[in-house]
């Protein structure tokens, strides 16, 4: 069989924008075209590769480390593993953590045999579009912005129309070039991210200069194979969220077993919802409550975390 190039789809933006949201969407409306995804996970908990569903040929998950500096070799050995898979993919969708600088990963992406046999399409970043001003200015948030083909403006449904223009005027300051469309739900136009043409040569990129990657969030995970108690998870987080970059996490609700929450917390806002069924088989062997907690280093422990979340234990 024709063994062609795989096109790759890079999606990058900070932490809670709405990336798992987007690959999701892309997977949905893959109208069956073969579409691997690799999903990285800051945290030891790779919530997103439980969150992204119907990829017709597999999610690979890459957690507890970014690979834009301490997994790029496991990036390129995945990326290598699915190219070998018989039938190919047709399209290579990568989705970064929210604190990936994806200049590095770019760069790694631009070895030549990688390039050859998956180019690097399409850069996505995706962009809240209801970030306070403060936000738009994290260095982070420029870095991804700076590496964007396309900018797709997540949670229009919640942002006011003069938040919104704040938001384009500052994706126009910093990334000119881009192509902006909004993406509420994660609804980015698939043509505009996965061109039809995987033969089209790829665009040429320069990453800039190598910097440094400066170390700035750290990951703490809780685990108890116990369910929780709705109200005091609530009062837990509540508490905890003024120092929390982000939060996701997995859950059973006392007195509503087999029947997993998802718990989110991004830009300050905190969702609880029952789960989606999986629609293959369920994870297993997991514990029944597994909590992902971002925040910038030294300002949460894994003690205060643990504190707050053994509190919400409720014993059978
Ligand atoms: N109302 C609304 N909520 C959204 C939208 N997009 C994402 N969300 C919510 O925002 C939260 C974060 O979305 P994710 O897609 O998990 O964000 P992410 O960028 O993958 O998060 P990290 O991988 O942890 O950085 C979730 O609660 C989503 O349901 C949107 O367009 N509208």
């Amino acid at each position: 069989m024709a063994e062609g190039p795989v096109p790759v789809l890079l999606v990058t933006g900070f932490l809670g924008a709405g990336k798992t949201t987007v690959v999701n969407h892309i997977l949905a409306e893959a109208g069956g075209r073969r579409i691997a995804a690799v999903v990285n996970d800051f945290g030891a908990i790779n919530i997103d590769a439980e969150l992204i569903a119907g990829a017709s040929d597999g999610v690979i998950s890459l957690a507890n480390g970014c690979i834009c500096c301490t997994l790029e070799g496991d990036l390129l050995r995945t990326l290598a593993n699915i190219l070998r898979r018989d039938p190919r993919p047709e399209a290579i969708v990568i989705e970064t953590s929210g604190v990936a600088d994806p200049a590095d990963i770019v760069r790694n992406l631009l070895d030549p045999v990688i390039l050859r046999e998956a180019p690097l399409e399409t850069v996505l970043c995706v962009v809240d579009a209801t970030a306070p001003p403060a936000a738009l200015e994290d260095p982070l948030l420029l870095a991804q912005l700076r590496m964007a083909d396309v900018v797709a403006l997540s949670k229009t449904d919640l942002a006011d129309a003069a938040g919104q223009q704040r938001v384009r005027e500052a994706v126009a300051r910093q990334r000119p070039s881009a192509i902006v469309v909004e993406a509420p739900q994660g609804q980015v136009p698939l043509p505009v991210v996965l061109p039809d043409d995987p033969t089209r040569p790829p665009v040429p990129r320069d990453p800039g200069r190598r910097r440094p990657h400066a170390d700035r969030f750290e990951t703490l995970s809780w685990t108890a194979d116990a369910a929780l108690s709705l109200p005091r998870l609530q009062a837990a987080i509540g508490r905890l969220s003024p120092r929390l970059a982000r939060a996701k996490g997995v859950f059973e609700a006392a007195g509503q077993p087999g029947r997993p929450f998802l718990f989110q917390l991004a830009a300050g806002r905190a969702t609880l919802a029952p789960m989606k069924p999986p629609s293959g088989p369920g994870p297993a062997g997991l514990p029944r409550a597994r909590i992902v907690f971002i925040a910038e280093i030294g300002r949460l422990s894994t003690a205060e975390i643990g504190a707050a979340l053994e509190e919400c234990i409720v014993p059978t």
